[in-house]
């Protein structure tokens, strides 16, 4: 493949940066490399942030995912402005066996709310039913107050509704620039139209007789 081709392919990729957040152990490394290799280690390491590149389609679109799995010291250690500002989608998650991490969630939703930035809220080990401190509707609610796309997994035994959740955000990603684009069109679309206005109201007075 000569450079050329490989510059036309990069170029028709979309790009999308996901962080996936939330308390520690509720299984943000479980979930992220679930989704990039659909396996399941069980013990993973916790030392420090990693980034992860991941090529998919979606609905027929390649989509260049970078997967930021962020690693929170405490459970009062929030998403830093810096995450905020590099992500264009969060996927937060909870644990639905430790009702802390989901305070964690409620907290960072409190941040998330004055950013404009797609958010899915990730209920996760619903594997672990008998020990479930946090009900399904409880992140349903949660997650509609704040128009998040929400649903329960277990990254333990699950691939597919895994992907699922990641998918869904790039779409809202995907679709909260289309709409942002959208806007600025019609905001410049809105600021010539108003000088052609001012224009053909110049031309209009200058025909009126001169006495
Ligand atoms: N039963 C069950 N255990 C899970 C699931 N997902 C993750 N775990 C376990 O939960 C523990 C923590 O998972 P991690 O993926 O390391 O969690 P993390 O959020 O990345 O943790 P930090 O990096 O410390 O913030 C590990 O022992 C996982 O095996 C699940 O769906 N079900």
């Amino acid at each position: 493949m000569n450079s050329k081709s490989i510059r036309r392919k990069k170029s028709s990729l979309s790009e999308v940066k996901v962080a996936v957040i939330g308390a520690p152990g509720v299984g943000k490394t479980a979930l992220s490399v679930r989704f990039l290799t659909r396996r399941y280690i069980g013990e993973y390491d916790h030392q420090s942030e990693t980034r992860y590149k991941h090529e998919v389609l979606i609905d027929s679109e390649p989509i260049l995912f970078e997967v930021l799995d962020t690693c929170p010291k405490n459970e009062d250690d929030l998403p830093s402005s810096e995450v905020l500002n590099w992500a264009d989608g969060l996927l937060l998650v909870y644990s639905v066996i430790d009702r802390q991490t989901f305070a964690y969630v409620k907290k960072a939703g409190l941040i998330l709310a004055n950013c404009d930035i797609p958010v899915y809220l990730l209920a996760n080990k619903c594997d672990m039913v008998h020990l479930r401190q946090v009900s399904y509707d409880e992140g349903s609610i949660l997650a509609r107050n704040f128009e998040w796309g929400f649903s329960e997994v277990a990254a333990a035994e699950q691939v597919a509704p895994v992907a699922a959740a990641f998918h869904d955000l790039c779409k809202a990603v995907l679709l909260s620039r289309r709409k942002s684009k959208q806007s600025l069109l019609e905001r410049m679309l809105g600021a010539k139209s108003n000088s052609v206005k001012l224009y053909v109201r110049g031309k209009s007075d200058s025909v009126l007789p001169k006495d």
